[in-house]
């Protein structure tokens, strides 16, 4: 019987990093949120404070920031194996890196007719991601998107569910369907052309969102990720977490007015929250999670 140091890992969270391409008067710009975890030989830092295999956080930012100035960043893909290679391959007793990327959006400002050369606006909330573990000399990639807002106006029913005391939610035929998908697809691969699979996953999700006749946004979730398997033999495995953004009918009579299904109140919460993994049967399955408080 004793008490012993459990699974940690440790590193820079949220590095900031704008980085300014200048090679043409036309500028590129890449807008990330990195942040980094390390994991190895650390029993000694815990146990007594001996911090002699303890690459500073501070150390994995600086790397972040000098990493992108020594070459392109690229695909969010490439640079995070990039970084995480270069902690496992050069840090005393480090065994591991995780490495997640959350990249922001930016448009070119329209002036007379065209993108300007400097100035961008953000276009959207919704973030690409990518989040790449290298265990030793394997490295895998799960990348994905968040805070994409969808809605469909109509296609979706939702009926036919048990009753009990406690129902009242009346059974419908037309509702308003909307979400703001979460969504990570785990890679076969490390080597692959990252911005075009990211496009026709995003395509795909977004497709079957729309086309699907939707009885229940169960139906929704599977449908996204099976067509996200059927088109993509590149990825393994789609995991989608989507909020139910609920609108409610809001009862007109006492004006006088129907409601036919055209007036709705949009609540905020509380939302359902529809989860779910949609797999291929013949792959090895995901590689042990990294420590979370949440996986307790
Ligand atoms: O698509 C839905 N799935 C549910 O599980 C559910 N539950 C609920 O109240 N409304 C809905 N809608």
């Amino acid at each position: 019987m004793g008490i012993v140091m459990g699974p940690n890992q440790y590193g820079k969270a949220e590095v900031r990093i704008v980085s300014v391409n200048k090679d043409t008067p036309r500028h590129t710009i890449k807008d990330l949120n990195v942040s980094t975890s390390l994991r190895g030989d650390l029993d000694a830092v815990h146990l007594t404070g001996d911090n002699s295999n303890c690459l500073p956080t501070d150390t994995q930012k600086n790397t972040v920031y000098a990493f992108a100035k020594e070459a392109p960043i690229g695909e969010i893909e490439d640079f995070a194996l990039r970084l995480g290679r270069h902690f496992v391959n050069t840090a005393e007793g480090i065994t591991g890196a995780r490495i997640l990327i959350d990249e922001y959006s930016w448009e070119r400002i329209p002036v007379g007719g065209t993108g300007h050369d400097h100035s961008f606006a953000r276009s959207t909330d919704e973030k690409r991601t990518t989040a790449v573990t290298i265990d030793g000399d394997k490295a895998h990639v799960v990348s994905g998107l968040k805070d994409l807002v969808v809605l469909k106006s109509t296609g979706s029913e939702f009926w036919g569910y048990p009753k009990d005391k406690y129902t009242t939610l009346a059974e419908t035929d037309d509702r308003i369907l909307a979400t703001a998908v979460t969504a990570r697809w785990r890679y076969l691969g490390t080597d692959l052309d990252w911005g075009k699979s990211f496009e026709s996953v995003r395509a795909t999700m977004l497709e079957a969102f729309a086309t699907t006749h939707s009885l229940a946004l169960q139906q929704s979730l599977y449908e996204m990720g099976k067509q996200v398997l059927d088109a993509h033999p590149e990825v393994a495995e789609v995991r989608l977490s989507l909020p139910n953004k609920h609108h409610f009918l809001v009862d007109l009579k006492p004006f006088g007015l129907d409601n036919d299904n055209e007036v709705f109140y949009a609540a905020d919460r509380p939302y359902g929250l529809i989860e779910g993994t949609v797999l291929r049967d013949d792959v090895d399955p995901a590689p042990q999670a990294w420590y979370s408080l949440a996986e307790f």
